[in-house]
């Protein structure tokens, strides 16, 4: 049987990113390489991956020394599965009244929770990332207090779980897009894993660029979980094509970038009505002037 060694280390949150993208240059052949928080309250950050040939062990502890990481782990694994093998690790994500779960967690549904099953393969968006979280969790709140939007857009949908939820609270039609054609695959296919493929229509394209997106006051919630560039960019489209007195839920912005985009937003026409920091990560639920 072919087998691949798997290396891991631990390191601390400053240097975790960057030995990562480290490990990749320095052993041949990744297969993958991946960053997790250990979430036992130190701070302290899993790196790891999976490569097709054994590494040069000097070169290994060179490059754990020069991170100030840990004595890497070295160990042979049968060939598998990578991307399978990660999502069977993903746990499901709890996130206000939303549950989302892949399917090897299935019978781990509460009762109660609305349920959202999301296969990721090769698109973002499983809930675990705290800009994900943030927009689900924004969400929630504004279906607390009250809020019905019938018409809702999710621009670079990714997975599309965010669209889901919107259209799992709400009966109105919503549209999902993304600027990447395999993340506008995934989509579609957790669409009809979840029997939402009626309600939420999915489309390749860049910002508000497709006819479905495009146009005046054309929605009542817009999503938009994308970085701050495209954030920056999007802003006069944005306010073009939320309601008056309608939502913006943006995230994909760095804490410390929160106050340019909110500066932005608000020239454009937005008030901000709530903001949640999770990590590193900033959402901003905004509310267009009336
Ligand atoms: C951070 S992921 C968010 C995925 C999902 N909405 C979530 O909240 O987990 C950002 C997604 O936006 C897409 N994207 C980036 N720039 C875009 C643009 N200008 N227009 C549409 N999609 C874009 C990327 O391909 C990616 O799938």
């Amino acid at each position: 049987m072919t087998t691949w060694t798997a290396l891991t280390t631990v390191s601390g949150k400053a240097q975790a990113e960057a030995l990562g993208e480290a490990l990749e240059q320095v052993v041949p052949e990744p297969v993958g390489v991946g960053v997790f928080e250990i979430e036992d309250g130190r701070d302290l950050w899993e790196v790891g991956g999976y490569f097709t040939e054994a590494p040069d062990a000097v070169s290994l502890a060179l490059l754990a020394a020069a991170w100030s990481a840990g004595e890497f782990v070295v160990s042979e694994v049968p060939e598998t599965d990578w991307v399978a093998h990660v999502r069977r690790e993903l746990s499901p994500v709890e996130a206000g009244r939303f549950f989302v779960y892949g399917a090897h967690d299935a019978d781990k549904v509460p009762e109660g929770r609305i349920a959202l099953r999301i296969e990721a393969a090769m698109a973002f968006g499983t809930g675990h990332h705290g800009t994900t979280l943030g927009c689900l969790r924004a969400l929630d709140r504004l279906v607390t207090e009250g809020l019905v939007a019938d018409r809702v857009a999710d621009i670079g949908c990714g997975t599309a779980v965010l669209a889901m939820a919107a259209a799992s609270v709400w009966p109105g039609q919503v549209v999902a897009s993304d600027i990447d054609a395999v993340a506008v695959d995934v989509a579609r296919a957790n669409l009809e894993a979840n029997g939402l493929e009626t309600r939420v229509t999915c489309v390749e394209a860049a910002g508000f660029g497709h006819p479905m997106l495009d146009g005046e006051a054309r929605f009542d919630l817009v999503f938009a979980n994308i970085l701050k560039g495209p954030l920056l960019m999007l802003a006069e489209d944005m306010a073009r094509a939320v309601s008056p007195g309608g939502h913006a839920i943006l995230s994909g912005l760095l804490t410390d970038q929160a106050e340019e985009i909110l500066e932005h937003y608000r020239r454009a026409g937005f008030n901000t009505v709530h903001r949640e920091d999770i990590v590193d990560w900033t959402t901003l639920t905004l509310s267009r002037i009336r």
